[in-house]
């Protein structure tokens, strides 16, 4: 059984007009979706900007309304479960935001932006709570002294680590990371994704990982959806649709992507060889806002980011 099955998933937004605001029309953003995502597996939601990809992952946690269809995770129709059920399910499901420089409440400390879902869940006393955060920071690589520091005082990657950390506050299976790396720059969107790796096993996670971009997706994610206009045009194992895209869509978007030409991917492994050991070094001297170095986890050859 998937541990997530989106059957015909439909999200339409209202489109509101004229004097009295009615509803005018629709935007249909997605438009019968239906995906499978096995358990402790990474499923690539594919597709250039305004096709859906976002409002699919905020369906599935319930921030946008579902029109038609329906989200079973673990075999349990969120649409149709009562809502006190819903709200414990859902602890199983978390979100990695895009933007790690808004989606972090600057006028909170670390330690509360990562208690809060603690908060909504369990009855936790201050000093469990605190225990529990300082954990999650070593696990993400940061100071545990860092949980009484503001998000300002880290960097864009020091930051997308404190979501990490806050999404697997509750111990999630299903993890939706939307664009967790855009904002990133390219050195530091390497670290990140490893490190979203090596978590997947140790937290035996399952991620939904949003991305337009087609050379990230292809070094995380074992099975991959390409959505155009609310729908899926493609779907399959990722390297099979790498190496044989069957839609003249999915031609297209591969075709875009530097160096994914057969001659001359040797070359542009052996370049990626060498960025990454440079970023192995660049890691190895990274120090956390106190000038003590950071407790990284090597990049192991397996785990190697396609860079651009
Ligand atoms: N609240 C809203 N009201 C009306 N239309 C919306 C709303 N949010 C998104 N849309 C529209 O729905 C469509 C899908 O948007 P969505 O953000 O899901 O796409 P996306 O693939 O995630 O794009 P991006 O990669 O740029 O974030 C777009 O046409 C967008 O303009």
């Amino acid at each position: 059984m998937a541990l997530l099955e989106l059957n015909n998933l439909k999200v339409h937004y209202p489109i509101r007009g004229g004097f009295f605001q009615r509803v005018v029309s629709h935007v249909k953003a997605v438009d019968g979706l239906s995906i499978q995502i096995e358990a402790g597996k990474t499923y690539g939601l594919v597709g250039e900007s305004g096709c859906g990809k976002t409002t699919t992952g905020r369906a599935i946690i319930g921030l946008n309304k579902i029109t038609d269809g329906n989200v079973t995770f673990e075999g349990q129709d969120l649409t149709k479960i009562a809502h006190k059920n819903q709200h414990s399910l859902r602890r199983d499901i978390q979100m990695i935001f895009q933007d790690p420089y808004s989606s972090l409440n600057g006028r909170k400390r670390v330690l509360d932006i990562i208690a809060e879902p603690l908060r909504n869940f369990e009855n936790f006393t201050k000093e469990e709570e605190r225990r529990r955060v300082q954990d999650l920071l070593e696990k993400v690589g940061l100071n545990p002294e860092a949980a009484f520091k503001y998000p300002h005082e880290f960097s864009g990657g020091q930051r997308q680590r404190i979501g990490i950390a806050r999404a697997l506050t509750l111990n999630p299976k299903l993890i939706i990371a939307d664009e967790p790396v855009s904002a990133l720059d390219v050195s530091v969107q390497a670290q990140v994704l490893n490190f979203m790796k090596e978590i997947q096993k140790e937290f035996n996670l399952t991620y939904l990982f949003i991305s337009h971009d087609l050379g990230i997706v292809r070094h995380m994610c074992d099975e991959i959806g390409i959505m155009y206009r609310g729908r899926l045009v493609e779907q399959g194992n990722t390297e099979d649709i790498y190496e044989n895209p069957q839609h003249i869509y999915t031609k297209r978007l591969i075709s875009a992507i530097p160096n994914i030409d057969p001659a001359q991917r040797q070359a542009s492994t052996q370049a990626r060889q060498q960025i990454l050991s440079s970023y192995q070094q660049d890691l190895n001297n990274l120090l956390d806002p106190e000038g003590k170095p950071l407790a990284l986890k090597s990049i192991s050859s397996s785990h190697q980011v396609a860079l651009p």
